[in-house]
């Protein structure tokens, strides 16, 4: 019988075929099947089997990828005498360092030279995720809730984030991104989607305490999913026998964009500094338009009345300003030379708001790179 093609490419079952979330690309495909594989019934046991120490975990990885492993491991034995088998393991395949702590002063620099006006998203991710990884006996996973107008440094964010993390960031195996309209599209299935969730969740988090997961568009996800990962957030020591409270979660959502633009707007009609604008002139106003937002994805949710959501961070709107320094930042990734001709012209094709003042790119900085491959 004919292996069907995603079982073939990533090893795992297929377990509902005729709801499960419609996935791009065989790398997207890969990580959702994979997610679905290790958060069925082999979960607990892989959990167990990490636990065990490197060399059941390095049966695992082995078990994935026998020969290459395995090639890889004889060849570093014979070569270092010194090494103990869990800095070769690591060497050759991906582990999780849960009490790995935070390069705390290499992620403030990078955001502080790769994000462009955001003074409060610096400021907060850099002490929230500090102060979460210097901790060594947390009492609930960090939970962050990103909010913002499109373009202006959300999903950016986390994958710098999920890199000071995990090194190969968002291709790490405990990296877990989930796209409302790509993994949870249809209505009918919240039930579904639901007992999905927990199961990835559960099944991660079994096998690397440190896993770190990202929901991409928020506030496109059907009312009443994102409740059922609630027991996982809380103040638990252990759900089911399985602690959550070294675990990341990260939700992105355009909601709350139009009170995160009002303030900003009110600040500048006050002739006040965009960077005075303080974390308590937005986050109290977030949560409660979020919870009230039918199209936030956290409408009347439990997480916000429970307060098992840590930080509400704001995305400030991007000006002119900002949208050069993200062209600029292009090209320099591009290795070439910066020509001020070229970023004005292309900061110029965009298009600002509101009608009258025009301060704000209505696509933060999302179309720079297109753009500037017509220069
Ligand atoms: N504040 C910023 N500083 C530097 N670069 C930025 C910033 N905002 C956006 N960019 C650039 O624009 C690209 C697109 O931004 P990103 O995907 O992070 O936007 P987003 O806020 O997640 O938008 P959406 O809500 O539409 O998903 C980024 O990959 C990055 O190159």
């Amino acid at each position: 019988m004919a292996v069907p093609r995603e079982r073939r490419a990533c090893g795992a079952e297929v377990t509902q075929p005729e709801v499960r979330p419609r996935l791009r690309g065989l790398g997207a495909r890969c990580r959702g099947w994979r997610t679905v594989s290790w958060a069925m019934p082999r979960a607990a046991g892989l959990g167990r089997a990490a636990a065990l120490g490197p060399l059941l975990a390095a049966h695992v990885v082995a078990a994935i990828e026998p020969i290459s492993v395995g090639i890889a491991l004889g060849a570093a034995s014979a070569l270092t005498g010194y090494l103990s088998y869990t800095d070769l393991y690591c060497r050759f395949a991906e582990c999780c360092r849960e009490e790995q702590r935070l390069n705390a002063s290499a992620l403030k620099l990078e955001l502080e030279e790769k994000l462009f006006g955001q003074h409060l998203a610096t400021e907060v991710i850099l002490k929230a995720l500090t102060g979460f990884k210097n901790n060594k006996n947390p009492k609930k996973p960090l939970t962050l809730s990103l909010h913002g107008w499109a373009g202006t440094g959300k999903n950016f964010v986390s994958q710098i984030v999920a890199e000071n993390l995990h090194s190969k960031g968002l291709k790490s195996n405990f990296v877990h991104l989930f796209v409302s309209t790509l993994h949870f599209p249809h209505e009918q299935h919240i039930k579904l989607y639901q007992d999905q969730l927990q199961g990835w969740i559960r099944g991660n988090v079994s096998a690397c305490a440190s896993s770190v997961f990202i929901f991409d568009e928020m506030d496109k996800l059907h009312p009443g999913v994102i409740d059922a990962i609630k027991p996982f957030l809380d103040y638990y020591e252990q759900v089911d026998g399985v602690s959550y409270r070294k675990a990341i979660f990260m939700f992105l959502s355009n909601a709350g964009g139009d009170l995160i633009t009002k303030t900003a707007l009110d600040f500048w009609r006050a002739g006040r500094k965009r960077e005075d604008i303080q974390l308590k002139d937005l986050e109290p106003v977030l949560s409660v338009g979020v919870f009230n937002n039918k199209h936030s994805g956290l409408w009347r949710s439990g997480l916000i009345d429970r307060n098992l959501i840590d930080y509400f961070i704001p995305f400030l709107p991007l000006e002119y300003k900002h949208v050069k320094m993200c062209v600029r930042a292009e090209m320099r990734a591009r290795g070439s030379a910066i020509d001020e001709d070229i970023v004005t012209r292309v900061a110029e094709e965009m298009t600002f708001f509101p009608k009258g003042e025009k301060i704000y790119s209505d696509k933060g900085c999302k179309t720079v790179q297109s753009r500037l491959d017509f220069h």
